[in-house]
């Protein structure tokens, strides 16, 4: 905010109960963490190139050009300043525009760290790194994309020239979606089933240069462009994704990625001790990072409407006194604040994950795999129910901040058509649920069998205890109590899951069993990555949190977030008793007080998340709250007031309105 700028929020500020800076460390991560994002939102903010709020109002061709000037221009920044890796990709998250950037850096430079042989990283990850290469990670294609193994594209290998033929055999083996690919990429980390001596080997991944690094053209064998304009105006539609044709192109044999699968100049098939699922693994880096962008699209809208809502009156004047704030509307804070603690438990979960994906890779890189399947179905169970509840939180945001919050101003309309697509990409949320089941269906099948379930399936070692506790809740102030209100949680969760394992083992052909159980097997699946969320949180708050009163706003926001998902899944935890509807009644009467004791903090609360007023691009959000006269100037911008009679009148408006009084004089 500027210096001496009126601040129309400021009331707000004055009643927060809490430190605000300290909060920004938590929420941040660290006091570093802290200051590189700050700064680097600054310097994207103060640079008239990163310029967004004329976004919606362009054609998808300078959209798309103008994406490219920002991603070059950011690198041009990135190069003169010596910015860090760290700092590099702060000021990717702050241009906040989906480019070709995202693919290159998130997926393929990863997919070739993960599944490259060291060779193969000393060759290639220099020049991506400098970007004289630009890749994609071309897996999806038109006829499949959540099941990898349908995949069609083929990679025969030809021992007379040491090559794979790489191939399209169908229209539906054209690769359908990657980003990046469409109109940028010289690169691609293509998947394919590999087939030597006309034997099929599974699908791997292979790089193939696709366009001429002299002239940008299509290399021989190669079709390539976009898949065209996709939901809503802006948003996603400055990102190229893209269709791609292989008309059996070549490429020389150490192109393979052979970290997890060798093939020797002789044609020999050799699988080294790595699991085939190894495969996956770029995904699940991806998945890993989606949970922590979550977080920052949550907080993002509802920073913009607690912030509005706060600015907002509807009602209730007294003797000539200024109505309401709609913030003190119980109905408002009761759709909103769930929201604020959902964004706060995302952020903290996804500290969390990253740190077991983290540990995994180590492992990893140690020979020891016994985590990898953990690692799959939390990054997998997360990445489904943060992005969902993302998606659904974004919409409720829009509507929270009434007729405003649909104008494209408001930044919610184009959040919501830039983030949705995270509900499907890097898998379907329920086929990643399904994953999720199977892992906890295997775990609670192997109960008796003396193997005891680690780490997030810990819970599940006291199956007997779980089965037929009972909450001891009395009160509502009991519901404040961490550890009643996980065995809650993990009763509801074990019991969905033991009550799944029972109903499949009647049925002969177990996966018949589970394609009949499959809408019951996402919700137990959803519970126990509720119950994770629910868990990491509280436990966060055992770490030491300096900062006055900010572990206590975080045992509220914890609360909050528990409560919530309570009340909304209040069937689940009656039905299988692990809670009484009595004891449902105390949730939701806590969760009544636990508004009241948010709403002095509410706006203090969103000020922690640090976003500067271009980051947020919202009229409705700013921080100083000057709405109303904002959208009265934003208004006067439109194009169509460039003219004050508007193009079309001679041709349409006119002959209409003469024809009308050319009837009415009949
Ligand atoms: C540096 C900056 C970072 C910034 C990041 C920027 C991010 C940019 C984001 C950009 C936005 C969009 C990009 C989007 C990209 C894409 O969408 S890429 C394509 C993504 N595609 C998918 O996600 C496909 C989903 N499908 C699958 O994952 C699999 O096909 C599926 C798991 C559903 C099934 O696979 P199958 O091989 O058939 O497996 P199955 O037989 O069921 O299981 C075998 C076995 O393997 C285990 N398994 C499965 N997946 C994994 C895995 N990933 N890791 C480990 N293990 C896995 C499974 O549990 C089974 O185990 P079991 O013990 O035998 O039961
Ligand atoms: C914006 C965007 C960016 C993308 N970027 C890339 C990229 O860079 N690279 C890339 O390779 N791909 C990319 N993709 C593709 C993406 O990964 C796939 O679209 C995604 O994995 C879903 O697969 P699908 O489209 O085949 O959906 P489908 O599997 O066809 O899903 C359709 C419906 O069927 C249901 N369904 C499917 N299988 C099952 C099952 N077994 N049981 C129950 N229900 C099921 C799903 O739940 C869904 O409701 C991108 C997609 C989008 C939208």
């Amino acid at each position: 905010m500027e210096v001496g700028a009126p601040d129309y929020l400021a009331g707000e500020r004055q009643t927060a109960e809490f430190d605000v800076e300290s909060m920004k460390v938590t929420w941040a991560g660290s006091r570093h963490a802290l200051e590189v994002s700050d700064r680097m939102a600054r310097l994207v903010a103060s640079d008239p190139v990163f310029r967004k709020d004329n976004r919606v109002m362009l054609s998808r061709k300078e959209l798309f050009k103008n994406t490219l000037r920002k991603a070059a221009h950011a690198w041009k920044r990135i190069v003169e300043l010596r910015l860090t890796e760290e700092e590099a990709s702060r000021v990717r998250f702050f241009v906040d525009e989906p480019a070709f950037t995202d693919l290159h850096w998130g997926m393929f430079v990863p997919a070739i760290k993960g599944q490259g042989t060291e060779e193969q990283q000393q060759k290639w990850l220099p020049l991506a790194y400098k970007m004289q290469i630009i890749g994609c990670y071309a897996q999806t294609e038109l006829g499949h994309g959540s099941n990898v193994q349908g995949l069609e594209t083929t990679a025969t290998f030809d021992p007379k020239t040491d090559e794979f033929i790489i191939h399209s055999p169908t229209l539906t083996s054209s690769k359908w979606w990657p980003g990046g690919l469409g109109k940028v990429s010289t690169h691609a980390v293509a998947y394919a089933r590999l087939i030597v001596d006309g034997q099929e080997h599974g699908v791997h991944g292979f790089i193939v240069q696709l366009r001429s690094l002299d002239d940008h053209m299509p290399l021989p064998g190669i079709t390539v462009g976009d898949i065209g304009m996709k939901f809503g105006s802006g948003a996603y539609n400055s990102m190229d994704n893209g269709v791609l044709r292989f008309d059996n192109v070549r490429i020389p044999r150490d192109q393979m990625l052979m970290r997890v699968l060798q093939v020797t100049r002789e044609g020999k098939v050799i699988q080294s001790d790595v699991p085939r699922q190894l495969i996956y693994g770029t995904m699940v880096f991806v998945r890993q990072t989606i949970v922590a962008d979550a977080s920052c699209a949550l907080s993002r809208a509802v920073c913009i409407a607690t912030r509005y809502s706060a600015v907002r009156r509807q009602f209730g004047s007294q003797n000539g006194g200024p109505e309401t704030q709609v913030i003190d509307y119980k109905t408002q804070q009761s759709r909103l604040f769930p929201l604020l603690a959902s964004a706060y438990a995302f952020r903290f979960v996804s500290e969390w994950l990253k740190s077991l994906y983290t540990d995994v890779t180590e492992k990893l890189q140690r020979g020891e795999f016994s985590t990898l399947p953990e690692a799959h179905a939390c990054t997998a169970g997360l990445k489904s129910i943060t992005t969902s509840a993302t998606a659904d939180a974004i919409e409720e945001c829009r509507k929270l901040c009434g007729g405003h919050g649909y104008l494209a101003n408001s930044g919610l309309p184009e959040l919501f058509a830039v983030y949705v697509p995270a509900c499907t990409y890097e898998g379907d949320n329920t086929v990643l649920l399904l994953q999720v089941a199977r892992f906890l269906v295997k775990t609670v099948s192997q109960l008796g069998s003396g193997k005891v379930p680690v780490g997030t399936t810990a819970y599940m070692g006291r199956a007997r205890h779980l089965i037929q506790c009972k909450s001891n809740v009395q009160s509502a102030e009991d519901w404040l109590n961490p550890q009643v209100v996980v065995e809650a949680f993990e009763a509801r969760s074990l019991r969905m899951s033991v009550a799944c394992a029972e109903n499949l083992a009647k049925f002969p052909n177990p996966e018949e069993g589970f394609a009949q159980l499959a809408a019951d097997l996402v919700e137990a699946a959803a519970a126990h990555c509720q119950l994770i969320v629910v868990t990491k949180f509280f436990e966060k708050l055992q770490q030491d949190i300096p900062g006055k009163g900010v572990k206590k706003q975080l045992q509220i926001l914890s609360s909050v977030y528990a409560l919530y998902i309570l009340h909304k899944h209040l069937g689940d935890f009656l039905s299988t008793g692990s809670i009484t509807p009595k004891q449902g009644a105390l949730a939701n009467d806590q969760l009544r007080s636990l508004y009241s004791k948010i709403r002095p903090n509410a706006v203090a609360l969103v000020d922690a998340f640090n976003y500067t007023d271009h980051y947020l691009s919202s009229v409705l959000g700013r921080y100083d709250g000057n709405v109303y006269p904002t959208l009265y100037e934003e208004a006067w911008k439109d194009p169509l007031n460039d003219s004050v009679v508007p193009d079309g009148y001679q041709e349409y408006i006119r002959p209409l309105l003469k024809q009308q009084i050319r009837n009415a004089r009949l």
